[in-house]
This record gives structure tokens, C-alpha cells and sequence, in this order.
């Protein structure tokens, strides 16, 4: 099997300034896999450190301790030892990420939110428009609204550009953080339906699922992430 995210050793403290430099431990010693073709579950109680883990795989958030490694153009990449350009180029060809809000961008349409990603990986502008319709129709947003600033959308609607700007460019590895948490029942069908084609395709996924019946639909293997008890 080829392993595309994977971490050894990974910790992360975080260090309230606020609170006299209080040190708060959320991970420890985190081992995670993820191969091609699959789609792993963090579970865990709220609090145990889902997120946290999921914003150090995104590198938004520093590993203190361990390593995060990343297959990216046919070789490993050290993830938590990249330059700031190298973690922008891994994320424009290698490694997506679906948060639970849309960043709205003033005056820009939902098909060009969806369309620039796809662009920015070299792909020709007709290409992906036509990548990111195809996306918002399986994602049912009335084409009316295509062309139109999604700062007024919905928070369902908002969420379906979102993952339709997610799945557009076709990412080797998708980070997935409550994809479905404002969706109704058939659009939950057509995200469980994007991450089984991404599977099938070959791409990794992790996700955070709080909706059992998504997660037990999508995963193929859950991932535990460990609470740690007592604050040092
Ligand atoms: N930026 C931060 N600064 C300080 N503490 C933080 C920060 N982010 C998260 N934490 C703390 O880390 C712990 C883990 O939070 P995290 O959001 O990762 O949990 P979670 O497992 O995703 O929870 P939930 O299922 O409720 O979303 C919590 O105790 C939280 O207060």
C-alpha cells in the first residue's frame, strides 16, 4: 500500500499566555496512517484533540514534538519541517482541505471561488469552470446562484461551495472537518458519494465526522485520538 500522510511521534502543547504561561498538552506520541484509498475517522471525545491534530496535518499549527510527512510529487516531504513556499506548493498540488465555513471572498462568484484552486494546479480556465458547474450541480446549488458572491448564501449553501472547492482540484490528500454539519439528507448523500469517487480515485482522506451515519458510510478505518488528562 502507498502511504500518502503519516505522522511519528506527534505533539502539541499549547501555551496560555494569558493564564501565566499555563502549558495545556493535547497530543502525544499521535501515529497516524493514512494510505491511498482510504478514509480515516477521527474519533475521540470533544475536547481529545481532533481539530488540533487535523490544523498540524494542514500545518496551521506547529508540531512541537514528532514529525508529519507527506507524499508529494512522487517523493516524501517532511511536512513539519517545510518552508513557508514549500507548505503553499503542497497544498496547491497535493494536500486539500475542507473547513466548516467558507471564506467568502467580496465580489468573486461561487464558480470562481470553486474554479481558482483548479487554476492555480495549471488547469485551463474553460477546464475548470466546467470542473467546478459540474461540482455545484452535484452539490444542488440552483445555478441561478453560480454566478453570484456567496457572501448571502446560506450556511448549507455556503458549505456546498466549499466542498465543491475542495473536491475541484482533485488533491492526492483532503483533510475533511464535519463536511456535512449544515446539509440536509440528499446533500450528505452527494458529499458520501464525492469522498467514495475520491477513494475509488486513489486520494487519502481523513475526516471528523460528528454525523455517525456519514461517518460509518465514509470511513474505512477509525482513528482514536487520545485525551490527555492532566494539564503540566
Ligand atoms: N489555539 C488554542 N489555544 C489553546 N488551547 C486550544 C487551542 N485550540 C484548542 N485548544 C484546546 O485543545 C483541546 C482540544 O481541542 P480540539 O478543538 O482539538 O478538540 P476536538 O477533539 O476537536 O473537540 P470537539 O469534538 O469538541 O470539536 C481543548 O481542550 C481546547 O481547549
Amino acid at each position: 500500500m502507498t502511504r500518502l500522510l503519516w505522522t511519528e511521534g506527534l505533539g502539541k502543547t499549547f501555551q496560555l499566555h494569558l493564564q501565566g504561561g499555563l502549558r495545556m498538552p493535547v497530543l502525544e506520541n499521535v501515529q497516524m496512517v493514512v494510505e491511498a484509498g482510504e478514509c480515516l475517522a477521527l474519533s475521540g471525545p470533544s475536547g481529545a484533540g481532533k481539530s488540533t491534530l487535523m490544523r498540524c496535518l494542514y500545518g496551521n499549527y506547529g508540531a512541537d514534538h514528532g514529525r508529519i510527512w507527506i507524499r508529494h510529487e512522487g517523493a516524501d516531504l517532511e511536512l513539519s519541517a517545510a518552508d513557508a513556499r514549500a507548505v503553499r506548493e503542497v497544498r496547491r498540488r497535493s494536500l486539500g482541505y475542507v473547513s466548516q465555513f467558507l471564506r467568502v471572498i467580496p465580489r468573486v462568484s461561487a464558480l470562481d471561488i470553486v474554479a481558482e484552486p483548479v487554476i492555480a494546479q495549471g488547469v485551463a480556465r474553460a477546464e475548470a469552470l466546467r470542473r467546478a458547474s459540474e461540482l455545484l450541480i452535484r452539490l444542488n446549488l440552483p445555478e441561478r446562484l453560480h454566478g453570484l458572491p456567496p457572501a448571502t448564501f446560506s450556511g448549507g449553501e455556503q458549505q456546498r461551495v466549499n466542498l465543491a472547492r475542495g473536491f475541484a482540484p482533485r488533491y492526492s490528500v483532503m483533510l475533511l472537518d464535519e463536511p456535512t454539519a449544515s446539509l440536509d439528507a440528499a446533500n450528505r448523500e452527494a458529499v458520501i458519494q464525492l469522498v467514495q469517487e475520491a477513494r475509488a480515485a486513489g486520494t487519502a482522506l481523513v475526516g471528523i465526522f460528528h454525523d455517525t451515519d456519514v461517518r460509518d458510510r465514509v470511513a474505512t478505518r477509525l482513528f482514536h485520538v487520545q485525551p490527555i488528562r492532566e494539564a503540566a
